[in-house]
């Protein structure tokens, strides 16, 4: 199936999703000279209860964290979203090497990470699933991660990642409150986009945070110890599992901020 190698990585994906090639994939290159502000976008409200945090999974592409859905604890509100979305995991991507990793570039510059948080509009569909097919149905926070003083905050999710080096292999991860991997400031662009891996659905209001959190690099190897591969399976290194900029195609990015 589908991967992040030269046989079925992000330039063959469009042979079983080719909605890859579509009008709104995921990410962009954000040019921030390009980007509008726009004062009608409002502050982000993010509230998120740990007791929502459930287990962390390693799904051979990535990790996740996956929370408690089934009602208003965990969700995102305000910023270019209408009603309110539910948290439904967090994840990240990331590079071999410190010099690239993120899915979105500013001006052209990689990240040597990027976490995602992903949420759904349960305000107006009745799960998951079906938000995951609606062009309002997702909005992903995502946030860079730049190389610099270690993460504490971060630290207690790589802690975890030794019980889930392979490929399906998952673990608890109870109250853990995913607020504190935010920066202080929540300034954003935002724009219309997709899911960056398949199946690509064209469902995701992006808000991208302008101020990255810095990680070490002894935290970026961690990072890098987890495996794409399942237990038993000729071992392959869990890196550069990042899709690179796809075609604007005449979309708007907005920018909360002057
Ligand atoms: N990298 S990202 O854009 O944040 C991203 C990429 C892919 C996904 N993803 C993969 C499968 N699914 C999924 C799971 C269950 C479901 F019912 C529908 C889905 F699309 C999903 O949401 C979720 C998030
Ligand atoms: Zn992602």
């Amino acid at each position: 199936s589908w991967g992040y190698a030269a046989n079925n990585g992000p330039d063959k994906w469009h042979e079983k999703f080719p909605i890859a090639q579509g009008p709104r994939q995921s990410p962009i290159d954000i040019v921030p000279s390009q980007a509008q502000h726009d004062p009608n976008l409002k502050p982000l409200r993010i509230v998120y209860d740990p007791n929502t945090s459930k287990g962390i999974l390693n799904n051979g592409h990535s990790f996740q964290v996956d929370f408690a859905d089934e009602n208003d604890s965990s969700t995102l509100q305000g910023g270019p979203i209408s009603g309110v979305y539910r948290l439904r995991q967090f994840h990240f991507h990331w590079g071999a090497s410190n010099e690239r990793g993120s899915e979105h570039t500013v001006g052209g510059v990689k990240y040597a990470a990027e976490l995602h948080l992903v949420h759904w509009n349960a305000g107006k569909y009745a799960s998951f699933g079906d938000a995951a097919k609606a062009p309002d149905g997702l909005a992903v926070v995502g946030v860079f991660l730049k190389i610099g003083a270690a993460s504490p905050n971060l630290q207690k999710v790589l802690d975890a990642l030794d019980a889930i080096k392979t490929k399906g292999k998952q673990t608890p991860f109870p109250q853990f409150d995913p607020k504190i991997l935010l920066p202080s400031s929540l300034d954003f662009w935002t724009y219309e986009g997709s899911l960056t891996t398949p199946p690509l659905l064209e469902s995701v209001t992006w808000i991208v945070l302008k101020e990255p959190i810095t990680v070490s690099s002894e935290q970026m190897a961690k990072f890098r110890s987890l495996l794409f591969t399942t237990e038993g399976e000729t071992a392959c290194c869990m890196v550069d599992n990042y899709r690179p900029p796809q075609p604007l195609k005449g979309r708007k990015v907005r920018a909360s901020f002057n």
